[in-house]
């Protein structure tokens, strides 16, 4: 099921970045496509045009799209206060137990993000910065395939701890419903967020951008998704802010000799299931790993019955591999350059490559640390940049939800002397008015 690959196969093949747009896209998702359209266009033409149509018309292009693309009759897409709060008690209470105890540790985390405004006297008069958060924020939580009530815990919370007041959510209906899943909607209860909205995919991104008869528009949207979602999300940018490219998850497992395999096989299936487009890669100098870690694959497939096998099996085979390298240390840079959204680090002394790793939404440190306790609940946020964008932005965290503005208060003794400086740059750009004003404040 997981081919085995040396590194320059690997290089050309499964570790080879393409731009989000050129990605190689299933032929499933072409298929569905020209079912929507009429027309096999690209999904970033699609986009386009959704994010059009519902900028001009509003509610009734969100209703329409949603009717054509998710099967769905969205009469209200509000959903009700009561509906959120009664959902808390339609879960089964292990969940819900399981969700408050997730929210807890969130909270935590993110609490110890410093950031915080301040002010300095030792540069002439007072210098400073003062945070303040975002007003409205947008979050899309993904529901197409299989609903997550944790990414609501994930990213709403570092927003509250920055601050933010609005907060609203868009996540997809059941395909053929209105329904959103209870959990959904009980997580966000738990959050304490009560303005939720059915919509999914570009036509999410598209009224949390724009705005609607029923909904003001965000200045920010932040969230992960599908291959929809994302790319929505990079045409609005601009329009609106947006936090990054979370799009479809991809995980790199290094491991050594002494890794286990069963382990490692479950992580790697874990990561295939979510998406058509996952990308689940394991790197490693042993060959004996390297078929162990096939074989563990190959029987859980057929021993176990995965509900989402079909998908796991499509992932492994499009974006998926075992790598062979000739160590740890050629495994890292390899992991470096493709800066993979998780990296978990199964080898010996694993804490002594840490200095190593540059590219990565998030380090999996030794086998007990897997990437899923990192999907639920070990406490930083799951949402972590994919596509390569691990090269220049970070996962979630607080620091997403808040704005710096830069403070000048400047004495006259200080504007004495830094007008006459001022004054010098200005005349050496040219810039006479500039001038002009800075040597008024020299005197
Ligand atoms: N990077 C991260 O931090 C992170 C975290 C959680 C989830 N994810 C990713 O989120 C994604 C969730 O995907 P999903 O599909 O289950 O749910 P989703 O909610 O992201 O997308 C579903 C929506 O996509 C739209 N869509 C689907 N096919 C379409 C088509 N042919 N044309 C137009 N629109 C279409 C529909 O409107 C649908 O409601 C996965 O890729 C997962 O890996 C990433
Ligand atoms: N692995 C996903 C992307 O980081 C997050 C997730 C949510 N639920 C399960 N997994
Ligand atoms: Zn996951």
């Amino acid at each position: 099921m997981l081919s085995i690959l040396d590194v320059t196969t690997a290089k050309r093949t499964i570790l080879n970045r393409t731009s989000l747009e050129k990605t190689v896209i299933p032929e499933k998702i072409f298929d569905n496509l020209e079912k929507t359209f009429g027309e096999r266009i690209q999904p970033s033409e699609a986009v386009r045009r959704i994010l059009e149509d519902i900028r001009i018309h509003g509610d009734n292009a969100l209703r329409s799209w949603t009717k054509r693309i998710d099967n769905a009759d969205i009469p209200q897409p509000r959903v009700s206060d009561s509906k959120i709060k009664a959902s808390l008690n339609e879960i089964d209470p292990a969940i819900r137990s399981a969700l408050e105890d997730a929210a807890v540790r969130i909270r935590q985390f993110h609490q110890k993000q410093p950031v915080f405004s301040w002010m300095d006297q030792s540069m002439g008069g007072t210098l400073g910065q003062l945070v303040r958060p975002i007003h409205r924020v947008g979050f899309y939580v993904p529901g197409g395939t299989a609903p997550l009530p944790s990414t609501i815990l994930m990213s709403v919370i570092p927003a509250i701890v920055a601050g933010v007041k609005e907060i609203v959510i868009t996540t997809p209906p059941r395909y053929g419903s209105d329904a959103i899943d209870p959990a959904i909607l009980a997580a966000a209860a738990i959050a304490g967020v009560d303005e939720i909205y059915i919509a999914g995919g570009a036509q999410a991104i598209a009224i949390m951008a724009y705005g609607s008869e029923s909904i003001t528009p965000v200045d920010k949207i932040v969230g992960p998704g599908n291959l929809f979602v994302t790319l929505a999300k990079q045409q609005v940018f601009g329009q609106v802010g947006i936090d990054g490219l979370a799009g479809p998850t991809e995980t790199i497992v290094i491991a050594d000799e002494t890794a286990n395999p069963k382990w490692i096989a479950a992580d790697l299936l874990a990561q295939a299931e979510h998406d058509l487009m996952a990308t689940a890669i394991l790197i490693t100098p042993s060959e004996t790993l390297a078929n162990n870690v096939c074989a563990e694959i190959d029987q859980f497939l057929s021993d176990i019955k995965l509900k989402r096998a079909e998908i796991i099996r499509q992932s492994l085979k499009n974006r998926g591999g075992a790598v062979i390298t000739k160590d740890i240390a050629e495994a890292i840079t390899l992991s470096n350059a493709y800066a993979p959204e998780h990296l978990n680090l199964a080898v010996k002394d694993a804490w002594n490559w840490i200095d190593h790793i540059t590219n990565t939404g998030g380090i999996f440190i030794g086998e007990y640390s897997c990437e899923v306790m990192g999907d639920y609940i070990a406490g930083p946020s799951h949402v972590m940049p994919t596509s390569g964008s691990a090269r220049f932005s970070s996962p979630l965290n607080v620091t997403d939800f808040i704005k710096i503005i830069s403070l000048v208060g400047l004495n006259q003794t200080t504007a004495s002397y830094l007008g006459s400086q001022a004054e010098i740059i200005a005349r050496a750009e040219g810039l006479d008015s500039h001038a002009l004003a800075a040597k008024l404040r020299s005197v």
